[in-house]
Parts: structure tokens; C-alpha cells; sequence
């Protein structure tokens, strides 16, 4: 399908949503308009598409994995994908995951809101906007964004909170040791996706919550069978409509919190006072790639 590009009617996308594994385009929207910004980190995984919504909102989406799913976890642009997000204007960001379960309770198929990380990836993934000659530090103590919760944007008894996610650097699953590791360091939930998505959307000063599709036990339970694509994918595809309602019903608040100007509480500004470097001994480079992202921030 071909859609016109972003045009002088859209002047800026507010809300974002990433799809995962298995959701590769929205559904039940006015699709208006395709877009593929170059930034300077390089192309998103993919063109990404604007809908307007019943209230004539806008919403991004983009294909985490590219649609076709060509990219490996850690092959995902994921500073070109909130650096293209941020440029459209983007303040919020739904990110969908499939993850595999590390306690019996989140069963596959459920939805489980998590509220907190561990970094298992290996370093091997660019994870930072700032780096060469441009130092700062975000506070990542609470990865995902309080102001959803707290303006009851995703509400209702539908989902398992307070879930700790593991991220691993794949694509391999993990072997029976590590997932009982993962179990012992108190992780509940494990993929290979949030980071270093959740830690550049804190640098960029977007508000981001994961949504995650329990696909599969992982491989902890002794004498069951070992996670495979086949089973996450057949979880995935049972639980596509479920996923595209989840979604069609958290929108409304979503647009709420945007239209009201909170999406952003206690980010806005936040990444200026997080810079060490002295202005005379910023790079110029740096400096002008920053400038893409958080404008007027860094310059002297
Ligand atoms: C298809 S199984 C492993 C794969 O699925 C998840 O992807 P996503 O987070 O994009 O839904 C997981 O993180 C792995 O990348
Ligand atoms: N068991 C698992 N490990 C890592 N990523 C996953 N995504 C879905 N299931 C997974």
C-alpha cells in the first residue's frame, strides 16, 4: 500500500507505538501518511506510519524488527528509531514485547506491565545518545514512565504489574542454567528487546512503557519442552486481536495525557541537567547530532 509522505497537515505525532514480534502494522486506524527519516544515527528499522485516530490525533508505528522481520535483536537501529520517533514529535511510546515467562503465574498469553530491568545484553548494542565528546548521565532508576500509571492511561485488572524484565542478548534462547539464574537474580519476565530501547527513550525525554505478550515458559521448567519460535509464535498469532484491542483501549488516555500537556511530567528538561561536559570541551559533532535530538540543549 502506498501512503503520501508526512505532510504539512500532520505537523507533529505524539504518540508511538512499537510493535514486536508478530505485530507489524496497526490496525482499525486511518493510515494517512508513510514516513522514513534519516537521522544522524542512521534510518529506522523500517518506514514508519502515521493514523489518525477517531479525535484526529496522530500515531506513529514502527516495526521494531522491520515488517518481515529481517532484523535480529541486536541488528535493531534502536538510536535511529527513537531519534526518527522524537523528530515526528513523539512524546509517548507503547512498546509491545513477546517474552518468555519465568514464573508460573504469568501464564502465556497474558499481559504483564513491567516496571523494572536487568541488563543482560553483552555491550555489543549502541545504547547511549551521548558519547564522543558529549557525557551525560540519565536517571534510569525507574525505566518506564510513571506519569502513565499515575494518570490511569493503563488501567483496569487486565495485566500483571510490577514485573521485573531481564533483557538477554540472544538471538539464541537461553540455556536451563541461566533461565534458573534469572529466576534466582528475581527476574519474571525475559526478552531481547527493551534495552536499549527503554534507556534511549529516557535520553530522548520520551515517556515509555512496555507491553508484554507472555509467549512461553522459557526453558526453567525441568520436564517441559524448551521455548521455540513455533510455540511464541503460535501464542502470538492466538493473542494478535487481543494485542490490537489492548491497544485500541489504552489509546483514548493516551490521547488524555498528551492533549493535556502531561505526558512529559518529570522529563522535560531533564537531560540538560544531566551533562557533564564542560561547554568549551564539547565536540562539535556531538554536539550538532544532539542538536537533532534535543534542540537547543548543548549549544553554546
Ligand atoms: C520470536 S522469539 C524472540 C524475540 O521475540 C521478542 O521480540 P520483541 O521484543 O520484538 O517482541 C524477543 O525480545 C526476541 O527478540
Ligand atoms: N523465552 C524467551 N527468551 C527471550 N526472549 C523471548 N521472547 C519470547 N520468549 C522469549
Amino acid at each position: 500500500m502506498k501512503f503520501p509522505r508526512l505532510d504539512e497537515n500532520i505537523k507533529v505525532v505524539k504518540i508511538a507505538i512499537i510493535g514486536g514480534s508478530g505485530l507489524y502494522n496497526l490496525e482499525g486506524l486511518e493510515l494517512v501518511a508513510e514516513v522514513n527519516p534519516d537521522t544522524p544515527w542512521g534510518k529506522p528499522s523500517d518506514a514508519i506510519t502515521i493514523a489518525k485516530t477517531a479525535s484526529g490525533l496522530y500515531v506513529a508505528f514502527l516495526a521494531r524488527h522491520g515488517r518481515g522481520h529481517y532484523l535480529t535483536p541486536s541488528e535493531v537501529p534502536a538510536r535511529a528509531n527513537i531519534a526518527a520517533l522524537k523528530s515526528l514529535g513523539v512524546e509517548v511510546i507503547i512498546a509491545y514485547s513477546a517474552v518468555g515467562s519465568l514464573r508460573e503465574e504469568l501464564k502465556p498469553r497474558d499481559f504483564v506491565l513491567p516496571s523494572q530491568i536487568i541488563d543482560r545484553t553483552k555491550g555489543i548494542r549502541h545504547s547511549t545518545f551521548f558519547e564522543e565528546g558529549l557525557v551525560a548521565h540519565a536517571m534510569f532508576a525507574d525505566p518506564f514512565s510513571a506519569v502513565l500509571e499515575k494518570r490511569g492511561v493503563i488501567e483496569g485488572g487486565d495485566f500483571h504489574r510490577q514485573k521485573t524484565l531481564i533483557c538477554m542478548e540472544g538471538p539464541q534462547f537461553s540455556t536451563r542454567a541461566e533461565s534458573h539464574m534469572y529466576r534466582s537474580f528475581g527476574a519474571d519476565l525475559i526478552n531481547m528487546s527493551v534495552l536499549p530501547e527503554a534507556k534511549l527513550a529516557r535520553e530522548a525525554e520520551i515517556a515509555y512503557q512496555m507491553i508484554c505478550m507472555s509467549t512461553d515458559y522459557d526453558c526453567w521448567k525441568e520436564h517441559e519442552v524448551a521455548v521455540t519460535v513455533e510455540a511464541v509464535v503460535a501464542n502470538l498469532k492466538a493473542n494478535s486481536d487481543n494485542a490490537q484491542r489492548l491497544l485500541a483501549a489504552i489509546l483514548p488516555g493516551l490521547e488524555q495525557v498528551v492533549k493535556n500537556g502531561q505526558a512529559l511530567e518529570g522529563l522535560k528538561g531533564s537531560m540538560r541537567f544531566a551533562c557533564m561536559t564542560a561547554p568549551e570541551k564539547r565536540s562539535a559533532e556531538a554536539v550538532k547530532k544532539l542538536e537533532f535530538l534535543l534542540p537547543g540543549y548543548y549549544t553554546v
